[in-house]
């Protein structure tokens, strides 16, 4: 599967945390994320990632495209609610958009959480399923 990583400043330490936490079942997984995330997962937890732009210079967008492409899996995004983003329309975007193609997204650890475990599982393997581009 393809997994998306994604977290505002504020919320990067507790991304690493869990991507540690969770790294036995991620390293199994295909991992893209905005620019400056993906360096500190890369750093922090020695996971291949691709690195897109930082997300306000286009992350964001550059994964909606993926989402449009049907090249991605889910997207792990934990978001500041609390501080205002200068590209808060390409933030609300890639959020549209996984709801406009059906793609699980958690906003938060708690529902991360769910979503790590029924991969685990099997329960996004109707995403298989899926006509790929790629
Ligand atoms: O701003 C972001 C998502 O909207 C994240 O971008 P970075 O990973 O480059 O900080």
């Amino acid at each position: 599967m393809k997994i998306a990583l994604i977290a505002h400043d504020r919320k990067k330490d507790d991304l690493i945390q869990f991507v540690t936490a969770y790294k036995t079942i991620l390293e199994d997984h295909d991992l893209v994320a905005t620019g400056t995330t993906g360096q500190r997962i890369i750093d922090e937890t020695g996971l291949p990632v691709t690195r897109f732009q930082s997300g306000p210079l286009g992350g964001d967008q550059q994964i909606g495209a993926l989402i449009a492409d049907n090249a991605m899996d889910m997207i792990i995004f934990f978001r500041d609610p609390l501080t205002a983003q200068p590209h808060e329309p390409d933030v609300t975007a890639l959020i549209r958009l996984c709801d406009v193609y059906q793609i699980p997204l958690a906003t938060n650890m708690g529902t991360a959480e769910v979503l790590l475990k029924g991969l685990q599982e099997g329960f996004i393997d109707w995403r298989l399923l899926a006509d790929r581009r790629k």
